[in-house]
């Protein structure tokens, strides 16, 4: 019998969506976040993201900064459309026998991301996993992002300069539990002439391929330009994943502009491509499932 291993991630949500009717959203299922559009005032965005012991982090790490990952994840999603937080939901799921002490220091860690980056906590659920299952932690947000200014994946063109901020790679020295979400980034890029934009959670080589999907497009990278983080080689800047960084395509006239206005207190902007009409690979990069 097939499992999903046999198909991973990808597949499986496309073959669930089908059994679905599609919505008439602005924005459906694929992007970083949802966009509902209530006709007026700043468009609606809606992300939901689950974190997982044993998959996304162990039980040895400082519970504040799993919560502190939990709620950063979401507010990621809400930058990579060019937007910001507002309202999110925290679901528990705990096994019986968990120190009370690990589960109020998630919840300062989640108190903090809140406090450094924005957004109210409006509610949650908590529930039990049978006693030794893992810890789960699930983040439902809603952000905004100003209509004129909301970067989904897909409106990337032939010609286009791709961009990522920071540098990838090594997240597991332990930047996927403390990484800052590029809520400024996201909004200047989404500013100055961003299309097409994500956060880079799989890693480059399974993210930029679903980026130019999207807009229909294929891609060319320089490897050797791909910034990475210190003591990282290509292939793992590629490849590791949880960077949090985020990658764009950018309109090509206003690059320029856009590189030269970008503020130094940010994290730094690199080209490290172009959109082209088609073909690109990229070897690597996390898979559930698969990985
Ligand atoms: N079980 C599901 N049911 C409906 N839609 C889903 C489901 N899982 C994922 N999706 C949708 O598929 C798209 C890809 O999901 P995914 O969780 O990989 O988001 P992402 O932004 O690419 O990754 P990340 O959340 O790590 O940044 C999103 O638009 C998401 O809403
Ligand atoms: C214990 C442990 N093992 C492995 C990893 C690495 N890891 C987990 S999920 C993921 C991709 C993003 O997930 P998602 O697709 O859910 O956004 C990566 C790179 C980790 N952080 N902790
Ligand atoms: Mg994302």
């Amino acid at each position: 019998m097939k499992t999903l291993r046999d198909i991973g991630e990808d597949a499986l949500i496309a073959r669930l969506l089908g059994k679905i009717p599609a919505s008439d959203l602005r924005v459906g299922p694929g992007d970083d976040c949802a966009v509902v559009d209530d006709g007026r005032g700043p468009l609606r965005l809606l992300k939901t993201d689950a974190i997982v012991e044993g998959v996304h982090f162990l039980r040895e790490a400082a519970p504040a900064k799993v919560g502190w990952k939990a709620v950063a994840r979401v507010i990621s999603d809400f930058a990579a459309m060019g937007g910001r937080p507002r309202h999110l939901l925290v679901t528990v799921a705990l096994p019986a026998d968990l120190e009370i002490r690990w589960a109020e220091g998630l919840y300062r860690g989640i108190g903090r991301c809140l406090e450094a980056w924005g957004g109210q906590l409006a509610g949650g659920e908590t529930t039990a996993v049978p006693e030794g299952g893992p810890v789960m932690v699930s983040v439902a947000g809603e952000g905004v992002v100003d209509r004129r200014h909301c970067v989904g994946r897909r409106g990337g063109k032939p010609g286009d300069v791709l961009a990522v901020t920071g540098a990838l790679g090594g997240s597991m020295r332990g930047r996927h539990l403390s990484f800052e979400p590029r809520l400024a980034e996201g909004e200047r890029l989404a500013r100055g002439g961003a299309r097409a934009m994500m956060d880079l959670s799989d890693g480059l080589a399974k993210d930029l391929p679903r980026l130019a999907k999207a807009c229909g497009c294929g891609f060319e990278v320089a490897r050797e330009a791909i910034p990475r983080s210190r003591g990282v080689t290509i292939e793992a800047a590629i490849s590791d994943g949880e960077d949090y960084e985020l990658l764009a395509a950018v309109e090509p006239r206003k690059w320029d502009r856009l590189v030269l206005d970008w503020p130094p207190e940010l994290a730094p902007l690199q080209a490290i491509g172009r959109l082209v009409e088609s073909g690109g690979t990229l070897a690597g990069g996390w898979e559930h499932f698969t990985s």
